[in-house]
């Protein structure tokens, strides 16, 4: 949706760390993926996970999926931005070549939880927008999940259980976005995004322009 007209889109500017959180099953990665396809200036940051990969997952696209060894390496030789235990496997941000590009500018989506997202924000706290999530009502997010189709009724238990606490971190994050219709979170979602893009202390590009501008 970038308006050719709008110079400010053409101004070098950092990029920045777009966290999506939620409770399990409220919608973030249905929101993710149309802002991945919607938005080509804004590219994933792929996790690395212990946990098994869901029919459909392809490994390095949605997370790389690792054993515990491996996890365990990538730990000790501090490849991680922030890890944190989630039911019972654990998550990581491979720091790769994030810092670098967000100098260059590049945009990256996150989809974390909350232990993360404070992590995140701890190491980098300009850079990162803390968007979160939630249900219209904790039956809708059981019906989405069991909707899904993804997982074991135990599986669908504890992630039912565990949403009372990750809704509990609403207050940690800029953006709160309730997901009742998906069109409208996610055009939502687009606008926090687009706004962020036009501040101030990110558009780098301004200082030259205005110099320009007042010669
Ligand atoms: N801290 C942290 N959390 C992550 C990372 N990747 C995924 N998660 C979180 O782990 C949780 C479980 O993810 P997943 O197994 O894909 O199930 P989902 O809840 O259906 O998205 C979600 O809350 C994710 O946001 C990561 O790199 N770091
Ligand atoms: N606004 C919505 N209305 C109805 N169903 C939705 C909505 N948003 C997402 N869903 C569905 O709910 C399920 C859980 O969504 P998902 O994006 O996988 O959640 P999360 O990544 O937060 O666990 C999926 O089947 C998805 O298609």
């Amino acid at each position: 949706m970038a308006d050719s007209t709008n110079r400010s889109d053409k101004l070098a500017r950092r990029g920045l760390m777009f966290i999506l959180s939620s409770p399990s099953g409220a919608g973030k990665t249905t929101i993710s993926r149309m802002l991945l396809d919607a938005d080509d200036e804004i590219k994933l940051s792929v996790s690395v996970t212990t946990r098994p990969p869901r029919p459909g997952e392809k490994d390095g696209v949605h997370y790389y999926f690792v054993d515990d060894a491996e996890f365990d390496r990538m730990v000790e030789e501090d490849d991680f931005y922030e890890w944190a235990p989630v039911f019972g496997h654990r998550y990581g941000t491979p720091k790769g070549r994030i810092r670098n590009a967000l100098k260059e500018g590049q945009d990256f989506l996150f989809d974390i939880d909350w232990q993360g997202t404070q992590q995140l924000y701890q190491k980098d706290q300009q850079d990162v927008v803390r968007v979160f999530i939630l249900p219209p009502s904790i039956a809708e997010l059981e019906r989405r999940l069991r909707g899904r189709g993804t997982d074991t009724d135990e599986v669908i238990a504890a992630r039912m259980e565990r949403a009372r606490a990750e809704i509990s971190h609403w207050d940690a994050y800029d953006y709160v976005v309730i997901n009742e219709d998906v069109d409208s979170c996610f055009a939502k979602v687009r606008e926090i995004l687009d706004a962020e893009r036009t501040k101030r202390q990110r558009q780098t590009g301004l200082i030259p322009f205005v110099r320009e501008l007042m010669a």
